[in-house]
Parts: structure tokens; C-alpha cells; sequence
């Protein structure tokens, strides 16, 4: 279950807990005496009415929770459901390494969060950087991160204009001042640079300008930025960085198990394959080779790749397919040094949370491997099980997201979800019996004259609806195709496929779609159905205004989101949208999710919120 549906469960629970109270006042205020049988009447009819409401209201939640365990992390059902296996506890070592930190942290201040100064909340230093030879030996590379004289060179007040304008804030735990790498000519010099892997690009996005220095280090990094601004190259080059420059551990000839050196998991099966085709062109230059591993695909074609040449230097995979060749024996991640969680809040929720136990517990230890994790929304509820997983992660967040008050140096809600900026986004409230209706007017209106070929997004929560949909826009003779959960592999690349060429310009879809999935030139993104998370709404407007471009995005919200309106108001503000009068009728209150371990906790909606532009170049 998708923490999504956790919270829809939990959001229903509360108010059911709320609902139950108040009948309990109301029963006790309207108790009917014996003597009066039609009161009696009356108060059974009453009973009978408001528990027929609470079971049609559960039976449309199990209904949702069904639908999304289905369209959501289909990827778990690829696998069998192998005995997850944790990462191993931090044992009283940690504890004391915590208390260790926590003085430490206390004696200097200087470096982190809780410092309010733009130089050292950006974990730069004033004089001259400090070149970062940190634990890059950790994860056995042989390569070790030294600032270039170029980079040494830029004058301080560029640097610090540049963090400034990025909004580039750096948390390290431990200190280290290092410049983001604002020119590519500051990467240092290397066999995968000499092939000139960034000829199309003109500078690094802020993400890779300010990760790149401390990933290139060896350290572990957590990389917050908006949807489209580049975090797989953020990730992609210090991985083939350091796998290019380690030995590959030898194996016994007649060991037919596969090994990989990287793994990068992605929480859907086109994600995989887009980020297995961006990782294996750089990776080929080095001569290095990537397979991508997911479900609803042959295993055995699979299984032959990974034979083929026992393994490969990185894997890119789903959890589901990665979990049953681990199960099965065929493959271990014993010889990783580098492990990417992908979308890394969606691979640690719920869905997620114990494939990716047993992923990583099957790769060496935390302190052995370096780890990162990348995504454009950071929920508090997964963030404490992040750290788990990672060794004084260096925390790089792009963009405006501290809420005034939330400056507390504790790190508590601090990194405030955001939308990108470029996407215009629009809400209409609407009446839920005309959404369709609505749907085809708004896609006649985007499409007219010269736009007639332009790219839209239409997104679904559910895959009958998206069925439905779909059928419904093609008896209207729109060009349509569509990606869901009741679609065959090959079917749902088939789609995907026509969508980018252009042959058809309308893609419907269910949230499989919602996050990572980089398409070309989509213009419009229409939510018909709001999704079951805000976040999952950052990610679905996402597929717009993608690598500095423009986008637009128009939700039809009903009475059935209203849950979300404070969440959706705070974001629309964030970005500088209009709100509507109708929907801020809905209330403004914001739930936050709460995880098992970590609870729930809430929130107003922030009025006075502003966005700031964040230049990518
Ligand atoms: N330095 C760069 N300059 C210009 N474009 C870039 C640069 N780096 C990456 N891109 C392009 O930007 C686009 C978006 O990149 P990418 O898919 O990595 O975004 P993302 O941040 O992972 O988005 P999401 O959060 O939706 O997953 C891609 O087409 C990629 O080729």
C-alpha cells in the first residue's frame, strides 16, 4: 500500500473518529424516552441512515486503496513476496556515533541549518574552499574529489550570487565547504569528461551545480529540486564517476551468480527505462555497461542479460523484478558501492518501504556504499527511515521552501514542498458530473489552429476511469492513447512511444505516469481526478515545463478532493498562482501525513507563502 493510500486511510479514520463523537453527542442530546414509539422509529431510521453513509464512505476508500494498489507501486506485484529483510538496526554504536554527532553539531554550529547566514547555511566558505577529499574511499573508489583552480578561481561574490539566485541551500553534518560546480569546465578532468558528455547542455542545473561536488566526494546526499531540473544527471555522472575509476572486484569462473557495482531503483517500469537509457549512453563512453531490470517483461530475456557478461556495472530496476532475482539466487548486490533511490520518497512510503529494506540490505553497509537519493518532494514521514539508510547525508535543497517559523534549527518541516515555477497552473471547481464534459471542451480549446499537435497529459486516478476516458475522447475523434495498470507492458510502451513521436497527442493516464517520466514538449497537464497525495500533484503538473520550458496545468477539483484544498491553496500560493474564491471555500487546514514510526502532524495553510524564480540554464 502506497503511503498514499495510508494517508487517504488515515485521513478517513480521523474523521470517522470525528464523525463517531459527534453522533455520540447528538444520540445523547435526541435520546427518545420508551414511552414514544415513533421517536423510537425515528431514532432507528436515524442509526440505520448514518451507518449505511459511513459504509458507502469505506466501501469508496477500500475502493480507491484497491484501484491504487493495482495502478500505483505495480512493480510489488512482479515479485513474489520475498521475507523483507532490514538494513541492519543501528545498534548502540550508533547511538553513541548520534550522541557524538549531536555534540559535535552543538561545537559548530557554523556549517549547518540552524546557522542563518546565507554563506554558511550554504555550507560554502568565505576564504578559499576546502578541497573535499572526503570519504571518497568509502565506497572503494580510488578517485577522490579536488576542487579545480578554475573553480578556486571565481570570485566569492559570484559563487555566492549564484547560490543566492538558485536558492541553493546545503546542509552537511559534517562541515565541509564546498563551491557548486557553476561551469562545467570546473568538473575535474576525466575520461568520461573527455567525451564530452554535456556538448547539448550549456552550464549544470543548480541540482547537479551544488550535489555534484559532495556526491564526487563520496558522500552520501539527499538532493531535493523541482520536477524537470536534472537530478538523474545529478546522480548519473558521480556514479559512473566512481565506478570508473574503482577495479571491478573478480569472481570465481564457475560463480554464475550476477553482480552489479551500482543499482538505481525507480518505483515505475518506464522510469527504469528512461533512466537506464540516459545511464547507459554515459555509461558506454567509459565503457562501463548498465541493464535494466522490471516487471511485466520476459524474466528469462532478463536473466540471460545478466548472464551474459555475469552482471553488469549498474542496474537500474524496478523493486519488484530487483527483489525476485535476488530471491531466486541469481543475482547479488554484494559488490555495490553506489545505490541510488530514485523519486526516493515514493521508494521509501508504504509501497516501497520493505523491497527497499531488503534492497539495500542486500548490499554491503551503509558505511561501504555510497547512497543517494533524489526528488522533487520530501515528505517529513519519510525522512527519519531515509537517514537510516545513509551516513551523514549531505542535504541539498533547491529552491524556497522554509516556511517562516520553521527556521528552528531543528530541521522540522523544513523543506515545504514546492512546485515548479514555470507551470502556470490553474484550478476550476466543478460540479463532478461535468468533469468529462469539461475535459473535451479544454482539450478542443488547447488544441486549436497551430496548436493542433500540441502535447497533453491527461491524468486519471483510476484505471477504469482512465479506461473510460480514453474511450470516451476517441469516440469524440481525438488522437488518444493511454498508460495504466490494466495494460499490458508492451501496451503501455506502445502508448508511451506514440505520445513522445507524435502520433498521438493526448495520453491518458493513471499516476504511473506521474513521476519522472520525461516527455517532450508536453504543453498541457489536465488533472481530471485530483490524485491521492499533493505530492503525487507536484509530480503529475511536473511532466510540464520541463528543463527550464514553460508549462501549464489545469485541475478540475470537486467536493470529493476538498481533503486537499488546504494542501493545494499552499501550493498555488508557493508558486505565485491564483487561488480561487471556491476553492479556499473548501477550508484551508492542512493534514500532514503521518508515517508508522514517525505520526502525523499538522498544519495551517501558509497565506503569506511567495515563489521565487529559480533560473535554469
Ligand atoms: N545541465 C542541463 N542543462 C539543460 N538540460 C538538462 C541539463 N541536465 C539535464 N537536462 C535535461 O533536463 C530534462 C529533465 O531532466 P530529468 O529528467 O533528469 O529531471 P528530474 O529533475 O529528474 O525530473 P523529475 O523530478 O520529474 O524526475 C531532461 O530532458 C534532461 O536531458
Amino acid at each position: 500500500m502506497s503511503a498514499g493510500k495510508k494517508h487517504a486511510r488515515s485521513d478517513g479514520e480521523d474523521q470517522g473518529v470525528r464523525l463517531a463523537k459527534k453522533a455520540k453527542t447528538d444520540e445523547i442530546a435526541d435520546t427518545p424516552t420508551n414511552s414514544d414509539p415513533s421517536a423510537l422509529k425515528a431514532d432507528k431510521k436515524k442509526k440505520k441512515d448514518k451507518k449505511d453513509k459511513k459504509d458507502k464512505k469505506e466501501k469508496k476508500e477500500k475502493k480507491v486503496k484497491q484501484e491504487q494498489a493495482e495502478d500505483g507501486p505495480e512493480e510489488q506485484q512482479d515479485g513474489d513476496s520475498a521475507e523483507a529483510e532490514a538494513e541492519p538496526k543501528p545498534a548502540k554504536k550508533d547511538k553513541k556515533d548520534k550522541k557524538d554527532k549531536k555534540d559535535k553539531k552543538k561545537k559548530s554550529k557554523s556549517s549547518d541549518e540552524s546557522t542563518p547566514t546565507l554563506t554558511e547555511k550554504n555550507g560554502v566558505s568565505n576564504g578559499t574552499p576546502t578541497a573535499a577529499n572526503g570519504p571518497a574511499q568509502r565506497n572503494g573508489a580510488s578517485y577522490t574529489y579536488q576542487q579545480t583552480k578554475s573553480l578556486d578561481a571565481e570570485p566569492e561574490e559570484e559563487i555566492q550570487e549564484f547560490l543566492k539566485k538558485q536558492e541553493i541551500s546545503v546542509s552537511d553534518p559534517s562541515g565541509t565547504k564546498l563551491r557548486p560546480i557553476v561551469k562545467f569546465s570546473h568538473l575535474p578532468t576525466s575520461t568520461l569528461l573527455s567525451k564530452k558528455p554535456f556538448a547539448s547542455f550549456t552550464a549544470p542545473t543548480p541540482i547537479q551545480a551544488a550535489s555534484w561536488p559532495f556526491a564526487l566526494s563520496g558522500r552520501d546526499v539527499i538532493g531535493i529540486a523541482e520536477t524537470g531540473s536534472g537530478k538523474t544527471m545529478a546522480f548519473s555522472l558521480p556514479c559512473i564517476e566512481a565506478l570508473a575509476s574503482s577495479p571491478k572486484p573478480t569472481h570465481s569462473k564457475n560463480d554464475r551468480t550476477a553482480y552489479a557495482r551500482a543499482v538505481v531503483v525507480s518505483p515505475t517500469r518506464e522510469l527504469a527505462m528512461q533512466t537506464h537509457a540516459a545511464m547507459s549512453s554515459l555509461a558506454s563512453l567509459v565503457g562501463l555497461s548498465a541493464v535494466c531490470l522490471y516487471g511485466g517483461a520476459s524474466k528469462d530475456d532478463q536473466r540471460a542479460l545478466l548472464r551474459k557478461n555475469s552482471g553488469a556495472d549498474i542496474i537500474v530496476a524496478t523493486p519488484g523484478r530487483l527483489k525476485d532475482f535476488l530471491s531466486e539466487g541469481c543475482m547479488s548486490l554484494s559488490d555495490v558501492m553506489f545505490a541510488v533511490l530514485d523519486e526516493a520518497d515514493r521508494m521509501l512510503d508504504k509501497g516501497f518501504e520493505e523491497d527497499i529494506k531488503l534492497i539495500l540490505g542486500g548490499c554491503p553497509p551503509r558505511e561501504k556504499r555510497q547512497t543517494l537519493m533524489f526528488t522533487a518532494t520530501w515528505p517529513m514521514s519519510v525522512r527519519g527511515l531515509a537517514e537510516g539508510f545513509m551516513v551523514d547525508p549531505v542535504k541539498v535543497t533547491i529552491g524556497n521552501r522554509t516556511r517562516a517559523g520553521d527556521e528552528d534549527g531543528e530541521g522540522n518541516g523544513s523543506t515545504e514542498l514546492q512546485a515548479n515555477i514555470r507551470i502556470e497552473q490553474k484550478v476550476e471547481v466543478v460540479d463532478p458530473r461535468g468533469k468529462e464534459q469539461r475535459l473535451l471542451e479544454l482539450l478542443k480549446d488547447a488544441q486549436k489552429g497551430s496548436a493542433k499537435n500540441d502535447r497533453i497529459l491527461v491524468f486519471c486516478l483510476y484505471k477504469k476511469e482512465a479506461v473510460r476516458v480514453e474511450q470516451n475522447l476517441e469516440r469524440r475523434g481525438i488522437r488518444v492513447a493511454s498508460i495504466h495498470g490494466d495494460l499490458r507492458q508492451d501496451q503501455r510502451t506502445r502508448s508511451l512511444e506514440a505520445f513522445k513521436a507524435g502520433t498521438t497527442t493526448v495520453l491518458v493516464a493513471t499516476d504511473v505516469a506521474a513521476r519522472g517520466l520525461d516527455i517532450p514538449e508536453v504543453k498541457l497537464v489536465i488533472n481530471v481526478t485530483f490524485p491521492l497525495t499533493i505530492e503525487d500533484y507536484v509530480h503529475r503538473i511536473g511532466r510540464t515545463g520541463r528543463a527550464g520550458k514553460k508549462g501549464k496545468a489545469i485541475t478540475l477539483f470537486t467536493e470529493h478532493d476538498k481533503a486537499h484544498s488546504g494542501s493545494l491553496v499552499n501550493i498555488l500560493r508557493g508558486a505565485n498562482q491564483p487561488v480561487p474564491e471556491e476553492l479556499l471555500k473548501f477550508g484551508t487546514t492542512v493534514k500532514k501525513k503521518a508515517h508508522d514510526s514517525y505520526g502525523a502532524f499538522f498544519k495551517d495553510v501558509d497565506l503569506s507563502k511567495k515563489g521565487t524564480k529559480i533560473t535554469f540554464d
